[in-house]
């Protein structure tokens, strides 16, 4: 394991990476859990009176979402209920000045660290460590931390260069999502454990079918990847209909090892046998599988019916795992399958996680309240990784820090 921040020294400079990256809609930033659960590990370093800088990245170079982080230290500020003033440069003259007045107990939080051309190559620990970004930044600190967890999977500098040359530690928000999102790995579970999988990204969820089939009991499919099943399966669905661009690309990419999963792995898998679409007057419609001959309507969402079956697996077992919606929740219409099941989670005391930055949302979008489980997760590519047992590059390095010391 690694070292947490329960092991820091007192009154630390320490340099927190955390992952802040949000939706923008017309230019402007939108709250997220992501700044309610790292306020969390800000606001107990602050009161523990460490000097707190924190780095962050937003989007990518070239994209609507690439701006900069002022937005988002007034959100910070809101959760943590302390000042985090910002500083619009990364490790210039100006972040350094703002970085040497900051008094114990203060935060600050610097520019989108993707502004600075050093952090976006995949590198090396060794080749970033030794950048002009890291070698300008690690000598103001006594310590770096990161809480990144849900950026983990990424070889950037302010991720992988500072534990080389900083004693390194891990936030709560970092100590927590490994704890959980390694759990279908590492604990054991006395009875069955099931994998809730949908959403759009059949590739992603494929991946994870195919790496956990010892570990997970049964599947339980919907959205774009369970219609795909379907398909395979031999029923007339999963293909695009018009111009849609959800599922031929994906089946074409993924249509011999849907087939191969299916055929070895059959006994594991519980697709649906209704699903719902808009009928003519705008309402939810549904049909059995078995009825479909053809794909007239566009389907978004599983039946009360599969909502149910899924339901009775899931109270027989002792763990649950979800990624991907299985329906487009979004719309009240089509969020009975994903809301249906989440519920039924919420009402066990099975071990849970809930994990995609998408599906999460439906939680506090439908009232359900996020204790009744086990763990949400905040990361996308991180938890897929995690969940195939994919090593995560800056979570390695908090643990070799440790070695180190
Ligand atoms: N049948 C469907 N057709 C179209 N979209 C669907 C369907 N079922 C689910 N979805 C969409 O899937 C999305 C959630 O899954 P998605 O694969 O995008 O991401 P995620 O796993 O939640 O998050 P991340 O983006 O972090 O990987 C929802 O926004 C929902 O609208
Ligand atoms: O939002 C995420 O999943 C992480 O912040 C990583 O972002 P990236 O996919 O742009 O590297």
């Amino acid at each position: 394991m690694f070292r947490t921040i329960d092991d820091l020294p007192a009154e630390q400079r320490l340099l927190v990476r955390l992952d802040l990256n949000s939706p923008v809609e017309d230019g402007e930033v939108q709250d997220n859990r992501r700044f309610s659960r790292h306020a969390r590990t800000v606001r107990e370093l602050a009161e523990a009176d460490h000097r707190v800088v924190c780095l962050a990245h937003q989007g990518r170079p070239g994209r609507d979402t690439f701006v900069s982080l002022s937005q988002h230290a007034e959100v910070l500020s809101e959760h943590v209920g302390r000042e985090v003033e910002f500083v619009a440069d990364t490790h210039g003259e100006e972040a350094q000045a703002a970085i040497e007045e900051l008094e114990p107990g203060e935060i600050l939080l610097l520019e989108n660290v993707r502004m600075c051309e050093d952090e976006l190559p995949e590198k090396d620990p060794e080749t970033h460590a030794t950048s002009e970004f890291v070698e300008a930044l690690a000598p103001r600190f006594d310590a770096y931390v990161n809480d990144a967890y849900s950026a983990a999977h990424r070889k950037h500098a302010s991720l992988v260069g500072f534990p080389l040359v900083l004693p390194a530690y891990a936030g709560r928000v970092m100590e927590s999502e490994y704890e959980a999102n390694t759990a279908i790995a590492t604990r054991e579970f006395t009875g069955p454990v099931t994998m809730v999988v949908g959403g759009t990204k059949a590739t992603d969820v494929i991946g994870v079918m195919d790496a956990l089939d010892d570990r997970v009991d049964r599947f339980c499919l919907g959205g774009v990847a369970g219609e795909l099943f379907l398909r395979a399966a031999g029923h007339d669905v999963g293909y695009d209909l018009d111009d849609g661009d959800l599922y031929d690309d994906q089946w074409a990419d993924n249509r011999e090892t849907i087939q191969r999963v299916l055929a070895e792995k059959g006994d594991q898998i519980t697709l649906a046998v209704d699903l719902a679409y808009a009928a003519d007057d705008g309402e939810r419609a549904e049909v059995p599988v078995d009825e479909i001959d053809e794909k007239t309507e566009e389907f978004l969402d599983v039946g009360a019916e599969t909502v149910d079956r899924y339901g009775e697996l899931i109270r027989e077992s002792d763990a649950v795992f979800v990624k991907g919606a299985l329906g487009v929740f979004e719309d009240e219409r089509f969020a009975d399958g994903t809301v249906g099941v989440l519920e039924a989670i919420a009402e066990t005391d099975c071990f849970s996680v809930v994990g995609g930055g998408d599906t999460s949302r439906a939680i506090e979008l439908y009232g359900l309240d996020e204790d009744d489980f086990s763990h949400v997760s905040i990361a996308g590519g991180a938890y897929i990784r995690a969940l195939t047992g994919e090593p995560l590059p800056a979570v390695e390095l908090l643990q070799s820090a440790r070695n180190r010391e």
